[in-house]
């Protein structure tokens, strides 16, 4: 491999229509329940590495997860990650995801220490547990809800609590609003007029920058109580007071959706598979009965007791490879690359398809069916190593790997063990699976709550 210019091609592909080249295909793909239609038709003509037109772009594509992990451990050498200009004027662009080079080095050191496994055992743990118990509060017995709002209203309330250090409930909902507004700008085709999602995200940007300031300026006064990840950033002293803001935006934005979806699509995959559930609510009636104190309370979830979730963590490697929120991920070339026989122009949006990888039934026997069990079986032990496997990548990998993965997964669990614990769901509406404009199920999942604990 070496990234010479030479007489190399571009990997193999069509031009699609005029104009939009194979932008629409590409979205009635990721609009779909199986995201991967489109590139799996391309592959099948072209190869695992082909080349495309989307969004106005020459774009190289891989299902290859060779390929796949050779873009992801070269970022900031042959690639870099690309996002339009409307994404970083709204979430920031001094934060981790949108900081390039040394700055973005310091950045994900800073976030990766913030979320490490003994910060959450010492710092997160509790926190957490609190904010599920809140939310979960509002529910009574027979009600039927959606899912998806619940899930989304849960992973915004931990995040005011962890980025903030906010728990008084009418604070927490005003800010929760401000970073639901900001979310779903985000997420939202980006014009900036009164009455659109991005023009409301932008003033929600604004008033949460407000509240940021305003906990920096407290902290500076001496206020020691509460203050979140925003006062550890100011007593540590690594940033500057000017970059705290975008910092704390950046990892709301990618903390929050990723989060409450795949606690939605965990639930989701669980009803249709009623072993695995079981087999679930067992692990999770065992750690239970060990926390009954000998007044008959039920103590808090301890760190060991986490470690013990192995089926658990089964169900949410499980959740990932299937129901991954991070189907693909956005690079350009640097420079020309040369790999294997093609050259990859500079300038070229690159596309490692991480999902398609995931469910290729050549690396995954039955790809397509939800089968937790497939973790414990040895041949894929190796596969399974998410920080470094390329057939198993749903947090990305190389410099930009997820900081924030430790700390999903905690809140997954635990989110999953007071829902199972607590409830028996019965869905009540037909749903489905959709990657586009965001990850979610398309009719909210509608379930009725039957209240047992
Ligand atoms: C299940 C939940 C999550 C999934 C599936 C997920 C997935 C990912 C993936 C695939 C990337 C790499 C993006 C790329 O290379 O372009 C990433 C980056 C990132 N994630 Fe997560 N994430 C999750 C939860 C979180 C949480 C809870 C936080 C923090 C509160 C977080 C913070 C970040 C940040 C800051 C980045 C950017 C890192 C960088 O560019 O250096 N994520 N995440």
């Amino acid at each position: 491999i070496n990234t010479k210019r030479n007489k190399g091609k571009l990997p193999p592909g069509g031009r699609g229509w005029p104009i939009v080249g194979h932008s629409i295909r590409w979205y009635n793909s990721v609009a779909s329940s199986n995201p991967t239609t489109f590139v799996q038709e391309q592959v099948l003509r072209y190869g695992k590495i082909f080349s495309c037109n989307i969004f106005g772009r020459k774009a190289v594509v891989s299902t290859d997860p060779i390929f796949n992990r050779f873009v992801m451990h070269n970022e900031g050498k042959l690639f870099k990650s690309s996002y339009p200009k409307s994404f970083r004027d709204l979430v920031g662009s001094n934060g981790v995801i949108t900081a390039q080079g040394d700055q973005h080095r310091k950045l994900h050191t800073i976030a990766s220490n913030m979320m490490r496994p003994d910060t959450l055992k010492s710092r997160f743990l509790t926190d957490i547990q609190l904010v599920m118990n809140q939310t979960f509060a509002d529910f009574h017995h027979d009600q039927t809800i959606l899912l998806q709002d619940v899930c989304r209203k849960l992973a915004i309330n931990l995040m005011v609590n962890q980025l903030l250090g906010i728990s008084s409930e009418k604070e927490v909902g005003e800010i929760a609003q401000l970073f639901s507004d900001f979310v779903d700008g985000c997420l939202s085709v980006p014009v900036s007029l009164p009455g659109f999602a991005y023009h409301t995200a932008m003033n929600a940007r604004k008033n949460i920058i407000g509240k940021i300031n305003k906990i920096i300026a407290d902290t500076r006064h001496g206020d020691t109580s509460g203050g979140g990840l925003v006062r550890r950033l100011v007593e540590e002293g690594s940033l500057q007071d000017d970059a705290i803001a975008d910092f704390i935006i950046n990892l709301l934005f990618a903390g929050n959706e990723t989060t409450a979806k795949t606690m939605l699509f965990a639930i989701y995959f669980l009803t249709n598979s009623p072993e695995a559930a079981d087999q679930l609510l067992e692990e999770h009636r065992n750690i239970r009965n060990k926390r009954l104190n000998s007044e008959g309370e039920v103590d808090m979830i301890t760190w060991e007791d986490y470690k013990s979730m192995s089926f658990t963590q089964n169900v949410i490697d499980e959740t990932l490879r299937l129901g991954g929120i991070a189907i693909w991920l956005m690079r350009e070339a640097k420079e020309d690359v040369e790999y294997q026989d093609y050259v990859i122009p500079k300038g070229s949006f690159v596309v490692p398809f991480l999902s398609a990888v995931h469910q290729d039934e050549s690396f995954y026997e039955e790809a397509v069916i939800f089968n937790p069990c497939r973790w414990v079986d040895p041949k894929n032990q190796d596969k399974r190593n998410w920080r470094n496997s390329p057939y198993y990548s749903p947090f990305g990998g190389g410099a930009r790997l997820c900081p924030g993965a430790e700390l999903a997964r905690l809140q997954i669990a635990l989110f999953l063990h007071y829902f199972v614990i607590s409830y028996r769901w019965t869905q009540v509406k037909e749903d489905r699976m959709s990657f586009f404009p965001s990850a979610r199920l398309v009719n909210g999942f509608a379930i009725q709550l039957t209240k047992i604990a």
